[in-house]
Order: C-alpha cells, then structure tokens, then sequence
C-alpha cells in the first residue's frame, strides 16, 4: 500500500512545472534526472525544508538539520456494517479514521543520535504503522465476510424451519394428538403431597391410540390436587380426542406460550357465612365429588348441593393447601350503610323511648293502661286508642314514647337481637308487696343494658302501701333512692286512681334530659320493629319504632328480610299520618312481608337497593337455618342420637297475636330445656290456630300454645279427631307454668330410695332356731320389720335382702326407734359380725319436675 510519489505527479501536486521542481530538488542536494523518477518521503521532506529556506521561513528543523519533531498520518476508510438479526437486520456506513502520531526522540537523544538514523528510525516506524493498518484492514474484512455468511447461514436455517413446520402441521393434522412427553416438567418433579415420580427416559417413542394417551394423562395428573384452569382446558380438549390446533402445536414445539406450573397452584378462596360444596369445589378447580370426599375424610357428611357452613368450609380449603379469604358478601348492605350515613344531618334532642318493666301483678299493665287513656290523644270524635306495641304521649315537658308490651321477656328478647330501643326503664313496684324475685330480675336487666331506672311504687291508694319497706329492699339491689343519696327517681303513684302519673312523666322527662338524647330528625328514616302482624284485610303490618329520620308515606324501605313501599302510617290512636320522626312509634302498611320483631329498618332512595338488600338477607337467612338444620357433622349426629336415647322430648306449636310474643314464648319455652327433657317448639306464628297447625301438632305429638288466639273451625275438628293437646293462654307465666306441668307428665315418676334408719351391730348370737340373730342399737331413724335392708361392712353394702325377724325383749315388733335395742335376724344371710351396719330403707315414687 505504498503511496509512491514520483517527480512529475509532486510536480502536478505543488503546482510546479516539472523542470523547476527537477532544478530545486537539484538546488536541494537530490540531483534527479528522469520526472518518472520516484521521490521518497524523506526526499519530499529535504525539499521541503530547502524551499521554506529560499523563501526565508525558519524551520528550526531545518535549521538544525534534523527531521520535523513531530509527525501525524492519518487516513479514513469507508466501510459497510450489518447491525441487528432477523427482520430488523440493515447496513450501515462506517468511516473507519486512523491517526498515527510519530514524535521526534528528545533533540539531546537527537543530538547524540545522528540525522539519518533519525530518520531511518523514523522510517521505520512509519513502515511498521503501515503494515499495522493494512493487518487490521485485513482483519477488518474478515469479519465483515464472516459476518455475511453467518447472516446467509441463519437466514438458510430459518427457511429450512418455516418449510419443517408446515410440513409438520400437515402431518399433525392428520394423525391423532399426541402428547409431547419429555417436555412435561411435571414429569420429573416430585408432586406437593410427595408422589414423586422417577424421571423419564428422554427420548420415549410417541404413542398414540387412547389407552396410551389415558395413561400419560393419569400419570401426568397423579397426586396433583390442583389444576389450573388451562390444564383443565388442556384435560378436557385432549379427553375429547380432538387434534391441536396448529398454534398449540407449534406453541408446544417452539416452547412459546403457556407453560403448565411446576407446583400446586395455591388460590385465594373467598367464602362467606356459608357457601355450597358445588361453588367451593368451583372455586377450588375441584371436582364436587373430590370435595364430598375430602369433607367425608374430615367426618363432615354433606352432599354435593348442600350448604356448609364458613368453619367447615375453611377448615376443608385449608386442608386442600389453599388460603381462604373473608367473602366481602356485605357489598349491598355496605351500599345500604352509605346510604345511611350520606343521610345524616344535624342532630337535635329526641323524645324518651320508656319501657315498664316489674314483678307480675304490680300493676304494669294497669300503669301503661291509665297513661294511654288519659294521654293518648284520640284521633275522630268517639276514636278508641289501639294497642300497636307503642304509643306516645304528649306532656307540658315535652313527648314521651312507651314501649306497650310489659315485661322483661320482651325487653331481653329485642336486646338479645341488638336493638336497643329504650333510653329509660319504669320499674314498677307495689307498695303493699315490695321486691319481687321479678323485680330483682328486672333491675339486672336494666343494668346489663346500661338503661337508668325510674322506680314506679304503685298502689299507693292501699291501706298497705310501705313506699319506705320498697326503697330498703332495692337498696339492697344497689337501686338507691335520691333521698338516700343515690341517682334513682322513686315515684309515688296509683295506676288505679290516677295519683301522681303526672309525676311519674315529670321524672321520665327529667331523667331524659339528663341522658341529653339527640337524633338526625331530617332525612331518611332508620328504625327498628316493634310488632308485625299479618292483617287479613290490610296485609303484613308492622310498628316501628323511628330512631332517626323521618319516616314518610311513599318511602322505600328495606326492613329485615322485607321490603316495600311505605301505602299507609298510623298512629297509635288509629289515625292516618303523613310522617313520623325519631322516637314516634308507627305502624306500616306496604311491606312485601311480616318481619321480626327486633329487625331494623332503613328508608332507601329507590326500591331497588331495598330489593336487593332484602333478597341478600333473606339468603343469607334461608342458608344459616340450613346450615343449623342440616347437622352435618358426624358428631352432631351422633349427638342427637345420643341425645334421643336418654332425652325426653316435648313438642310444640306456638301461635301468638302478635310477633313479640311469639319470640318472647318461643325462647322462654326453649329455655326450660334440661338434660332429662328437651323443649321443641316445632312450629310457631303470628294468627290463629289454623288447621295447618293442628295436623303439625298431631303428627309430630305437640301441644298446640293459643296465646291471645284460637282455633278455627277446620283446626277445631282435626284437634278433636286426633286428640291434640291444646291449651289458650293470655299471660307469658301461665304457659311456662303449664308447660313446665306437661313436661313434668311426660318425665314421670321416679323411684327413690330414702333410708328411713340404721342400727348398728353389737353383738351376733346364734340360736339354732333362727339362725344368727344380730343384737343391734338403732343409731338413726327407725328400723321397719317390712322394709328392705341392706348390710355393710367398713361402708360397704355386702348383703341386700329382708328382715327374718325383728325383736324387742324377746317379743317381734314392727318397728324400732332411734336409741334403742332389739334383735335382728336377717334373711338368709348369717355372716352378721359385731362391728356391721345394717340400712333399713324404703323406695318411694316421686313426681319428677323440671
Ligand atoms: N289498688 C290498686 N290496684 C292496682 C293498682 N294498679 C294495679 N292494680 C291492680 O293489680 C292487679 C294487677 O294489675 P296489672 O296491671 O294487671 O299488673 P301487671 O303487672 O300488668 O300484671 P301481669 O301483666 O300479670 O304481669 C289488677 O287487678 C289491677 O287492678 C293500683 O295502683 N292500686
């Protein structure tokens, strides 16, 4: 690669004719005589130096004779790159610069150092830089080349594969699936329950035909309990027979796409209060019946359709390695709780909520009775106030509300389902009788509630009235009167004659505004149920109680598992009203059905939130009763069968005027449940006894309660036909009073042993005529001649059986008292030792009771 210069072309170069250039190189010491003639770069250099000589430049170089310092070459190259693979692939031009700097050794070093081996060192380095370029020109080019083929290979290969593949699809195609074996990484992967399988020879021949296929698959999903939703997909399709689509097999061969996972696929199970063995197994991408089976293995018996319930339900999740989630099924109720909450406004003091409570006869009735009348302001000329569970009355001091249905059965029963309705509780106590044990009892459950107490002491128009005796007694119930320093309220009064009611609303309003009672009193109305009923004429009927809000005719309103449309508000005088606020009492025309006492109540914007909250609930309901009922568990089961051996069992029907009774009898009634006797109540409502109810009655063998109802004709014959028992009641205490007596009868009597008295042995004689005859002191009781008795040694029994003979002096009595002496022979028994007891005693039948 050697740039020869030759005279003529350095002439052309600096514009110099070739005789004047042949003169000055001449001139330069460097006689050259033919232009063609080449001249060095040295040569070039000499002339240089001499022609910036003539022309008076100073050139140290030159002056001092040497070669210039410092020399730079440099040269630049075009050349093509091919950047990137495949599609993306393309060629770029690269302009490759070299530079090669050359510097002059030190001038002392070049002093030492003669000029022309400077310059042949020079030279020589130059040669070297000029090979150097042209190998890694060289080199350049061979990767360039190398590069090109490798480009044309790939490109070959890519070809070749593209042509494979369709050749291949055409040939899948037409043959069955078949299984691609060593790809599976399942394969040689121990399984999460430890059925591990030994790995595969590499390269097994493809099998084809179903008996093949069916046992690949078997083995592939042997000890795997989960399967995600594509190898269910892949099971199913290849089960089908079907041949892959083109994609899969080229997916599988390429290995793009869906790899199956390598463990158990653990899933976040989300599960309510109750969930269906089929959707769980969904959930869990099982099969129902693999699920059935787990359940079994737990002891839990429950069929595919049925419902368990959350315990259970997490317990088999968690058993099957995946987690379970809290299912958020509170969505339309948390919509309902916004909704509430959006409707709050302002708060401004409420009316009092007051519930009477007090010992049987006391007079609660009587109190309740005599406000009502007096207060209660009748709507029409001549109108009658009508008893809806609640009124509310009107006094110089503001509203009161009263809860109507007397008792503490209530007031727990409506406590126990959570709705706390009452702010103040009157307990009433006759002045004559004084604490009661329900007095007592209606003090603990005003205090369990946090309720403050007012005391009524009614009957004070008796000639036997002790206000004084009745504030002692509940000192001892920590009741105490202001007079004694305490924070209660006594209210001398008389239910009879009217004597100071007013004061006793005097001190309710007094007390309420102690307790600074406040509610939203705009805006949508929230509540509670304080009777339901269903009304032949007008449909279901419920009193609530307003606790927020307003309450108006044309509301939607969601209550319990009930919706609907408020038709038609009554007041408790019976007349029609527009809208009720907080702590107004109100009854409710318009709902889908009769809900509970206890339920609460949100007025909603449109029916539809009210449709779907009611529906939710009354699933959510239907499945928990499902759930109770089912008794799903082996233990349960073999509970009640434990149960129906020892147990006696009473059933009943329980029918009540209204819907406050009915759970106030139904848990009273429960409740006298012992281990000797179990109180069923099989079936219980709202209305009278209808004949649905007597041929319930008669199959199961209930007692049939009517509280404040009766029987119907048709239930009358089927009654009488069948002989079922049927009993009318109108106080809470009769029935548990007679239900306890019925129960009674069906425990029967029971036999009893009472010893009746114990001699003790002194001495033992035998007589060859009656045998050993014990002579014995009775300790305790009496020893009868015609009583059993029994011998015990060190308070062992070691003998049962009778007397042979009993003596006094030699005489036979019947019978012997405490402290004294007398002669015992007993029965076929002669092992009598001084030192033994003998326990004479008696069986006696006695009336077992609950
Ligand atoms: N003399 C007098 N008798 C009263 C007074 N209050 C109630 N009585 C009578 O006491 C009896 C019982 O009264 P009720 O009002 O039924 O008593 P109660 O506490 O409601 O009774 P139960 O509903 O059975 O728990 C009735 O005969 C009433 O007439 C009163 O202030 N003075």
């Amino acid at each position: 690669m050697s740039q020869q210069t030759t005279i003529r072309k350095l002439a052309a170069l600096v514009n110099t004719p070739v005789e004047k250039l042949l003169e000055q190189l001449a001139t330069a010491g460097m006689p050259f005589s033919d232009p063609d003639q080449v001249v060095s770069s040295t040569e070039k250099v000499k002339l240089l130096g001499f022609l910036r000589r003539t022309h008076g430049k100073t050139d140290k170089a030159e002056v001092a004779g040497e070669a210039p310092k410092k020399i730079t070459l440099s040269r630049s190259r075009k050349q093509e790159l091919t950047v990137g693979g495949g599609k993306s692939r393309s060629t770029v031009d690269v302009v490759v610069r070299k530079k090669v700097t050359l510097v002059r050794p030190d001038s002392a070093e070049a002093a030492q150092a003669g000029g022309d081996d400077e310059r042949a060192e020079i030279l020589r380095k130059l040669e070297e830089s000029r090979a150097r370029n042209a190998a890694e020109q060289k080199a350049l080019e061979e990767s360039d080349r190398r590069r090109a083929e490798e480009a044309e290979r790939e490109k070959r290969e890519a070809e070749e594969a593209a042509l494979r593949a369709a050749e291949e699809a055409k040939r899948a195609a037409a043959e069955p699936e078949v299984i691609p074996v060593t790809e599976d990484p399942l394969r040689n992967q121990p399984s999460s329950h430890g059925h591990g399988h030994p790995p595969k020879p590499p390269a097994r021949k493809a099998r084809t035909g179903a008996a093949a296929e069916e046992e690949d698959r078997s083995r592939r999903f042997a000890g795997q309990m989960h399967l995600s939703a594509s190898e269910r997909a892949r099971r199913s399709s290849s089960t089908r027979g079907k041949p892959k689509s083109r994609r899969q097999s080229d997916q599988a061969r390429t290995g793009t796409g869906f790899t199956r996972p390598t463990a158990p696929v653990v899933r976040d199970v989300a599960i309510g209060e109750t969930i269906t063995v089929a959707e769980l197994a969904q959930k869990m991408a099982l099969k129902g019946g693999e699920l059935v089976k787990q359940l079994f293995k737990m002891g839990v018996m429950a069929t595919i359709n049925q419902v368990i319930d959350h315990d259970t339900a997490a317990l088999v999740t968690e058993e099957l390695g995946h987690n379970v989630v809290k299912a958020d099924e509170a969505d339309v109720e948390n919509a309902l709780m916004a909704h509430v909450e959006e409707s709050q406004g302002e708060k401004a003091a409420r009316p009092p909520v007051v519930t009477i409570m007090g010992h049987v006869d006391h007079g609660k009735t009587s109190l309740l009775d005599y406000i009502r009348r007096t207060k209660v302001a009748t709507g029409e000329a001549g109108g009658i106030t009508q008893h809806i569970g609640a009124y509310h009355v009107e006094t110089d001091k503001g509203v009161i509300s009263f809860l109507d249905t007397p008792g503490h059965a209530a007031f727990s029963s409506m406590r126990a389902r959570g709705a706390k309705l009452t702010d103040i509780v009157v307990l009433v106590v006759a002045a004559d009788d004084g604490v009661k044990p329900q007095t007592i009892e209606a003090v603990k459950h005003a205090k369990a509630a946090g309720v403050p107490l007012i005391v009524a002491v009614n009957k004070m128009d008796k000639s036997g009235a002790d206000p004084m005796k009745v504030k002692n007694e509940l000192l001892e119930q920590e009741v105490v009167a202001e007079e004694f320093g305490g924070d209660t309220q006594f209210v001398e009064l008389s239910a009879k004659t009217g004597q100071n009611i007013d004061g006793l609303l005097d001190a309710i309003s007094l007390q309420a505004e102690v307790l600074e009672l406040q509610a939203v009193i705009d805006g949508r109305a929230t509540g509670v149920v304080i009777e339901s009923s269903l009304d032949k004429g007008r449909g279901p009927v419920a009193t609530v109680l307003v606790q927020q809000g307003q309450l108006r005719k044309g509301d939607y309103l969601v209550c319990g598992v009930q919706y609907g449309r408020v038709r038609a508000l009554f007041d408790e005088a019976g007349k029609q009203v527009d809208s009720a606020g907080p702590s107004i009492p109100v009854q409710v025309l318009g709902l889908s059905g009769v809900p509970d006492a206890g339920d609460d109540f949100v007025v909603v914007e449109d029916e539809r939130l009210a449709k779907d909250v009611a529906q939710q609930r009354d699933t959510k309901r239907r499945d928990s009763r499902l759930v109770a009922q089912a008794g799903n568990r082996m233990e349960d089961i073999m509970a009640q069968m434990g149960q129906a051996e020892g147990q006696l069992s009473l059933n009943l029907v329980v029918k009540a005027d209204v819907q406050g009774s009915v759970q106030a009898l139904r848990e009273a009634l429960t409740a006298l449940s012992t281990d000797a006797i179990r109180i069923n109540v099989i079936g219980s409502g709202v209305g009278g006894i209808t004949e649905s109810d007597a041929q319930l009655a008669s199959t199961s063998k209930a007692t049939i309660i009517g509280f404040n109802v009766r029987a119907d004709a048709s239930a009358r014959k089927v009654i009488e036909t069948n002989g079922v028992d049927l009993r009318y009641f109108s106080i809470i205490y009769d029935v548990i009073d007679q239900v306890k007596q019925v129960a009674s009868g069906i425990l029967g009597v029971e036999i009893r042993e009472e010893i009746i008295g114990t001699a003790e042995v002194r001495d033992v004689f035998r007589s060859s005529k009656f045998g050993a005859v014990a002579g014995c002191m009775v300790v305790e009781g009496v020893v009868k001649r015609s009583k059993p008795i029994r011998v015990l040694r060190d308070n062992t029994v070691i003998f049962e059986g009778e007397l042979e003979s009993l003596r006094r002096f030699k005489e036979n009595v019947d019978e012997v008292r405490v402290n004294t002496e007398c002669g015992i022979g007993v029965k076929q028994y002669n092992d009598v030792q001084p030192g033994d007891q003998i326990e004479c005693f008696e069986r006696v039948e006695v009336q077992r009771t609950l």
